[in-house]
């Protein structure tokens, strides 16, 4: 599934009208037939509905929704409120048939009287505004959204509720909190921010008919899904060994910090690596070997004066390493080194991304893949950012970052932003509240080191890890946990009941 900018769904629409040769007042008709027939399976005909348009083609879309609506003999009514003049193209084409059928239309000037007028029904279908909104709310439409947002009426939004910028970046001025909202053809990036998701109660997308050869047009960013994963996960070979299945090593863990280099190891096996070598202080390794047999361990001794060759050899004969997990803020110098010395996938997460930090100033000769792991409070710390302000540009600003130094960026939350050093992205929206816990941090980094041991590919290899991690976690809060009780060692276990919906 693509998700996408105003520009990119307006440059997709002209694709499909000018090179696929779809009439818009096609793509208006099939929007407004797709979300009515959703309509009719999800409210009753007892329900009274009325359909709010506006100005634009998500008025457009109001029209058609109206007219299906009442051919399956709904109650419903439409309020237009803007003037006639306004209505124009497509849109009006639609207010045409809707006229033709004789059902009525009321125009709306004043907000009391769109208040009243609303006592009488149950459902709203919002059409007023959609991606083409521009700049603050103008009256009378501001009141209006005023109204229907105190109305305690069910509210159901086209496209996207009326008043909220589909771009990240903009300031949210007025807009309709919906209960649901059907999105037309690809989600928008409002979808995925914390502030602005809120405003789109529950989502579904509505398939409208526009070729797969016009998203790809303008290279939009994807939403990875089950079917992306059973597409690109490797298939066990019947004749592999561990050999085949990928050496991995996890490199972290301070003296008084063995949990977290543990949870990564036990992910990492867990999600289907041949040979995992656990390199931590010496006071850890009965500790992690006593909960994690199946690992090979390597004594840290480089951790305070450096690396030693001992450690590059075993470097040098891994398939990707993960780096930081409980490794404490100092020593520096090795993360250096290995990133130096090695030509293998490195990732780099927790205390690791402060050691990074310090080497941003100078420069790393380094060719093989690196990948960061930053919650938004580090990735805030990576690039002198506040928090506040990355929640409300996350994409960009992972954009830049990747290009800027080059490396593949797994910014963590509910929706994981994945970003490549060339600016492609992916979102992984799987997973609940039971994820914001100390440890889950970890399962991830082991899960995604397996991931890099055996795909090609670093986007889809990071991609399909946080898939597996968000899925773990769904599954056991619907069967056997809740959010609440949910610990990061489930996580891991629970990765058993996830590979086998993938074989
Ligand atoms: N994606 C598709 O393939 C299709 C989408 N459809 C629907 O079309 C809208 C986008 O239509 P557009 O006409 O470009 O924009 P709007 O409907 O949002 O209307 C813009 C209109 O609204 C007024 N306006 C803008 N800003 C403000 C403001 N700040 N305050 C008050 N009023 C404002 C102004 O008059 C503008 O001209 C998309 O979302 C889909 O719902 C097609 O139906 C099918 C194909
Ligand atoms: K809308």
């Amino acid at each position: 599934m693509y998700i996408v900018t105003a520009e990119e769904m307006y440059e997709i629409d002209r694709y499909a009208i000018e090179k696929g040769g779809i009439e818009g007042k096609i793509l208006m008709e099939n929007a407004g037939s797709q979300v009515a027939q959703q309509l009719t399976q999800t409210f009753t005909k007892r329900e009274k509905m009325a359909v709010l348009v506006g100005s634009g083609n998500n008025g457009g879309d109001g029209f058609v929704i109206a007219r299906y609506l009442a051919e399956k003999g709904f109650d419903v009514t439409v309020f237009q409120l803007v003037a006639d003049e306004k209505i124009k193209g497509d849109a009006a084409f639609h207010k045409h048939l809707w006229l033709n059928t004789s059902h009525p239309l009321y125009q709306i000037t004043e907000p009391l009287e769109l208040k009243q007028h609303l006592c009488a029904y149950d459902i709203i279908i919002d059409a007023i505004l959609g991606i083409g909104v521009l700049g603050e709310i103008r009256e009378p439409i501001r009141s209006f959204i005023n109204v229907i947002n105190q109305s305690g009426l069910v509210k159901v939004a086209i496209d996207i509720p009326s008043g909220l910028p589909a771009n990240e970046g903009i300031h949210v001025d007025k807009a309709i909190k919906a209960d649901l909202t059907y999105i037309i053809d690809a989600p928008k990036t409002t979808v995925f921010l914390e502030d602005t998701s809120r405003y789109y109660g529950k989502w579904q997308v509505m398939n409208i008919g526009i070729p797969d050869a016009a998203h790809q047009s303008c290279n939009p960013n994807h939403l990875w899904r089950k079917k992306d994963v059973l597409a690109s996960f490797p298939k066990r070979d019947l004749y592999a060994h561990k050999g085949s299945n990928g050496k991995g090593m996890v490199i972290g863990g301070q003296a008084l910090m063995p949990g977290s280099i543990l949870l990564s190891a036990r992910a990492a096996l867990r999600s289907g690596a041949g040979l995992i070598t656990v390199a931590t202080v010496r006071e850890n390794i009965p500790i992690v070997a006593s909960q994690c047999v199946e690992a090979t361990y390597h004594l840290l001794e480089g951790f305070s004066g450096g690396f030693q060759s001992r450690n590059r050899e075993a470097f040098q004969q891994m398939d990707a390493i993960a780096f930081g997990m409980g490794i404490g803020r100092q020593n520096a110098t090795m993360l250096r080194e290995l990133l130096e010395s090695t030509t293998c996938p490195v990732l780099i997460d927790a205390d690791g991304l402060y050691h990074w930090k310090d080497l941003l100033r100078s420069q790393v000769k380094r060719d093989a893949p690196t990948v960061i792991t930053p919650h938004f409070g580090e990735m805030a710390m990576l690039t002198d950012r506040s928090v506040a302000e990355l929640k409300q540009n996350p994409f960009s600003i992972s954009r830049q970052f990747a290009q800027q130094h080059q490396v593949y960026v797994v910014l963590k939350g509910k929706n994981t932003i994945i970003t490549a050093p060339d600016g492609e992205q992916i979102v992984s929206d799987q997973g609940n509240a039971g994820l914001a816990k100390g440890g889950t941090g970890d399962v991830l980094s082991g899960i995604l080191l397996t991931m890099l041991m055996q795909h090609q590919n670093v986007l889809i290899a990071l991609a399909n890890g946080c898939y597996l991690h968000g899925t773990s976690a769904e599954y056991l809060v619907e069967e056997k946990h809740s959010e609440i009780d949910l610990l990061a060692t489930d996580v891991i276990e629970g990765l058993s009941q996830v590979f086998r919906t993938l074989s």
